[in-house]
C-alpha cells in the first residue's frame, strides 16, 4: 500500500480503498503483503511494525555482495531565482531581493567577464581566510553563504535593470539544467525540457534531479544480508515458477508481473495493484532475466514541458505501449516524523508514504518520499482522473519491506507528445460530492495561474482533455 500526499491539490482529497485482488507473497519474500490505496492527505494513523531481525549466518557476515544497482550517485543543490515579475517591478529605486544561484563554472566565466551581477564578496560574503580562494574565483566556501538573505539594491544609475540581468542568467541556467539532465542519461534516454526563458528559473533554480533516493536522517536500507534471491535452475526464471514472483491467494501459481518478451507490465498487473519483487543480484539469474524492469532504467526520452494551465508536465515524444515502464518517482526519503514537520512547515510538498507493509506493522513508522525539491522527471506528472499511467510499488530487495520503489507504467498506448498523467487518488469515490478536507482554490499552490478545468466526467480508459476531480473544487 502506498499513499500519495501531494499538498496543494493533494491535501484536498482523502480516500482509501482496498485493492481488488490481493496476492500472497512467495515464501522467499519475507515482507507482508497489503492492500493498495492512495490518498492525498496526511496518512491515516499507521500501525507500526516491528522488524524481525534474521539471525546472521557466518556466510552473511562475510558477505561481499555488491550493492544493489539503485544507489544515490549525486545530490543536486537547490537554488532560487526570482523573476522580475515575482520580485515586483524592478524600478530603479526599489530594493529587489535576488536569490543568486550557486557559483558554477559558467558563473565564474561571467565573473571573469565582469558582467554578472552578484559575483563579488558583497554578494558572497566570506571569511578572511577564504578571501584568497574567492579572489582566485574559487568559491567553494562561499557556497555556505545564505544567499537567500542577500539583498541587492537595483542601482538607480545602472543601465542594466533586473530584467536585463535575466538574459545572462538564462544563459547560465539553461546550460546548467542541460548538464544536470545529462547526468540522468546514465539511466536511460535523454530528459529534455521545453520551457521558455521566463519560466526556466522555476525549474532550474528550484529543483534538483536525482538518480536515486536520498536517504535523510533516520532512514536506512535493510542490510544486504537480509536480501534473498530466487534459486531458479540454470538462472532460468520461468513465469509462474520463479520464487521472486508472488502467488495469488489460494493458488500455487505465481502471477507474472512482467511480460517475458518485452520489459513491460503484464496485462494482469496493469489492472491490479500489487507489489512486484524483481529479481536481484542474489538470484541465480543475477538479476539478468525478464523479472528485472525498473533496474534497467528508463526506456523513453521524456520531456518536461509547460502545460500552460497546470504548471509543468511530462510527456514523451516517442510512442509508449501499454505496460511500458516510464520511470521511478524519486526524492528525499524521510521518516514520518520529518515528513509531518515538512507538511506543517510549508504549503508545498509532494509526499508519497511507503506504507505497503505498515498495516501489519507493530512498532515502525513508514518512510515518506518527498519529491518537492529533489526528484526525478516523474515529479512533474500531473493528475488526471482519466490517466494514462499508474504507479506500481516495486521492490528490488526481499529483505526490505520499508524502502521500495514507485514505478510509473503506462496503462494504455500513449501517442507521442501526449502528456503523461496519473490519478493522484485512484480510489476517490466519484459519488462523493464534497471533501471536508478540501482547501479553497485560493489556498492551493499555483506555480502559474491556471484557468478552471472542467470536472472529470469520463470513465477510466477513455481519452479526453485534462480535467479535475470533483473533490478538487
Ligand atoms: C506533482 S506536482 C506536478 C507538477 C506541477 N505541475 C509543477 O509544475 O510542479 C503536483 C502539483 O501540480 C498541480 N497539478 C497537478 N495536476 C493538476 C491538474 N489536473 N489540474 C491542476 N493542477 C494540477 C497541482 O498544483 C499539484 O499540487
Amino acid at each position: 500500500m502506498y499513499t500519495f500526499l501531494c499538498n496543494g491539490i493533494g491535501s484536498i482529497i482523502n480516500s482509501t480503498a482496498s485493492q481488488s485482488k490481493s496476492i500472497e507473497k512467495s515464501p522467499q519474500a519475507k515482507s507482508p503483503m497489503g492492500t493498495f490505496s492512495s490518498t492525498l492527505v496526511v496518512p491515516d494513523a499507521t500501525v507500526p511494525i516491528k522488524r524481525k531481525t534474521p539471525n546472521k549466518t557466518e556466510d552473511d557476515k562475510n558477505s561481499t555482495d555488491s550493492e544493489p544497482p539503485y544507489r544515490p550517485k549525486r545530490r543536486s543543490t537547490s537554488t532560487q531565482l526570482r523573476t522580475p515579475s515575482e520580485a515586483g517591478s524592478p524600478s530603479s529605486t526599489q530594493n529587489v531581493t535576488v536569490m543568486v544561484p550557486s557559483p558554477s563554472l559558467a558563473l565564474n566565466k561571467f565573473a571573469k567577464a565582469d558582467q554578472f551581477l552578484g559575483i563579488s564578496e558583497r554578494y558572497f560574503p566570506i571569511k578572511s581566510e577564504q578571501r584568497t580562494q574567492a579572489s582566485s574565483r574559487r568559491y567553494y566556501y562561499a557556497k555556505n553563504t545564505k544567499r537567500g538573505g542577500v539583498s541587492i539594491a537595483a542601482d538607480s544609475d545602472a543601465n542594466d535593470t533586473l530584467s536585463s540581468t535575466l538574459s545572462p542568467l538564462q544563459d547560465i541556467l539553461r546550460p546548467s539544467l542541460v548538464r544536470d539532465l545529462r547526468r540522468l542519461q546514465a539511466d536511460g534516454p535523454a530528459i529534455t525540457f521545453s520551457i521558455t526563458d521566463e519560466k526556466l528559473p522555476m525549474l532550474a533554480s528550484n529543483f534538483g534531479f536525482l538518480r536515486d533516493y536520498v536517504l535523510k536522517k533516520g532512514v536506512e536500507r535493510a542490510p544486504n544480508e537480509f536480501n534473498a534471491g530466487c534459486g531458479c535452475p540454470d538462472g532460468n526464471c520461468v513465469p509462474g515458477k520463479c520464487d521472486c514472483q508472488d502467488t495469488e491467494v489460494g493458488s500455487d501459481e505465481a502471477a507474472a508481473p512482467y511480460l517475458q518478451n518485452r520489459t513491460a507490465l503484464s496485462q494482469e498487473y496493469v489492472k491490479e495493484h500489487s507489489m512486484i519483487y524483481e529479481c536481484n543480484y542474489r538470484c541465480s539469474c543475477k538479476g539478468n532475466c525478464w523479472m528485472n524492469v525498473i533496474q534497467r532504467g528508463r526506456k523513453f526520452s521524456l520531456d518536461i514541458f509547460d502545460t500552460g494551465n497546470r504548471g509543468f508536465g511530462l510527456r514523451s515524444m516517442e510512442p509508449i505501449r501499454v505496460g511500458d515502464f516510464i520511470d521511478c518517482y524519486l526524492g528525499e526519503v524521510l521518516t514520518q516524523k520529518e515528513s509531518d514537520l515538512r507538511e506543517t512547515a510549508t504549503e508545498e510538498s509532494d509526499l508519497f508514504g511507503l506504507d505497503w507493509a505498515t498495516q501489519e506493522s507493530e512498532t515502525r513508522e513508514m518512510y515518506v518520499i518527498d519529491g518537492q525539491k529533489f526528484g526525478s522527471p516523474t515529479r512533474f506528472m500531473n493528475h488526471s482522473c482519466n490517466p494514462n499511467c499508474k504507479i506500481v510499488p516495486v521492490s528490488i530487495d526481499h529483505g526490505d519491506d520499508r524502502l521500495y520503489y514507485l514505478g510509473f507504467f503506462a496503462t494504455r498506448d500513449i501517442p507521442p507528445g501526449t502528456e503523461l498523467t496519473f490519478d493522484y487518488n485512484p480510489n476517490w469515490d466519484k459519488k462523493q460530492k464534497k471533501d471536508e478536507d478540501a482547501l479553497p482554490v485560493s489556498l492551493r499552490r499555483e506555480a502559474v495561474p491556471w484557468p478552471a478545468l472542467a470536472e472529470c466526467t469520463q470513465g477510466e480508459g477513455t481519452a479526453g482533455p485534462p480535467c479535475i476531480s470533483p473533490g478538487f473544487r
